[in-house]
């Protein structure tokens, strides 16, 4: 595969210099079960696999081998690093999702998976991706805001494929729709290695509204273990 063969070339020419211990144990990624149109898309997502690998992150992900969810998976399960893929039940025939590489999670619905992922993870990572990304970007977010979790969010905004989204958020902003301090929770990057850099450091700024432990337990189901989470 073109993308792939790529990737390698360009990881192997910048001879990545290992990684300082990651706060992070293991990340969850959003992203399109289509591929897209453009290769900087596929790439994109080959480059978060091995920049997950080199910082010695795990993955979690909505499981299968379609699209950009494949190659991402592919790309860290190759790396030799844990792959979790959480698929609905009615989503497990491989005609809809394909293979999964890795282990995988059997969940009873869509709500479940989200649970499910977030429980399992320390950050948050959106790759470019169509309704249902977004819509589990948007989740992460606005749980974030209420305070059900602090684990920090990032947007790979590869090619400005998310400007017009980041545009409406600062607009939702200067409308008086989303506080400053809330418009801080989303973290964006061009490349994954900026993006992941930047959610190291990310240390939260925003309020949440409700005791966290009680979020944590209707939300989640459980007060998670992470130590991100804390
Ligand atoms: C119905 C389609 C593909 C079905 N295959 C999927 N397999 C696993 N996970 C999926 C699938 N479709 C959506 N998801 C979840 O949503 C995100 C991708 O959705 P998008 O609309 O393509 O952005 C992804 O993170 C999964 O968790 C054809 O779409």
């Amino acid at each position: 595969m073109e993308a792939q063969a790529q990737a390698q070339a360009q990881a192997q020419a910048q001879e990545i210099e290992p990684q300082d211990a990651s706060r992070f144990r293991r990340v969850c990624v959003f992203c399109g079960s289509s591929p897209g149109k453009k290769n900087t898309y596929q790439l994109a997502a080959i480059q978060l696999g091995h920049e997950l690998v080199e910082r010695n992150i795990d993955l979690v992900y909505g499981g299968g081998s379609v699209g950009l969810m494949g190659l991402v998976s592919q790309a860290v399960y190759d790396g030799g690093r844990h792959v979790l893929g959480v698929i609905p039940k009615t989503l497990m025939p491989r005609e809809i999702t394909g293979e999964t590489v890795g282990e995988v999670r059997a969940v009873s619905g869509m709500h479940q998976r989200k649970a499910e992922m977030a429980r399992q993870a320390d950050a948050f990572i959106a790759l470019p991706g169509g309704y249902g990304t977004l819509e589990e970007l948007l989740e992460v977010i606005t749980w974030a805001q209420l305070g059900i979790h602090e684990k920090p969010v990032g947007l790979l905004n590869v090619d400005g494929y998310y400007n017009s989204l980041l545009s409406f958020i600062d607009k939702a902003v200067d409308e008086g729709f989303i506080t400053p301090a809330a418009r801080h929770i989303i973290i964006s990057a061009q490349t994954a290695h900026e993006l992941l850099s930047k959610l190291e450091e990310y240390v939260p700024r925003h309020d949440g509204v409700a005791p966290k432990l009680s979020w944590e337990m209707e939300q989640l189901g459980h007060s998670p273990k992470s130590d991100i989470s804390r």
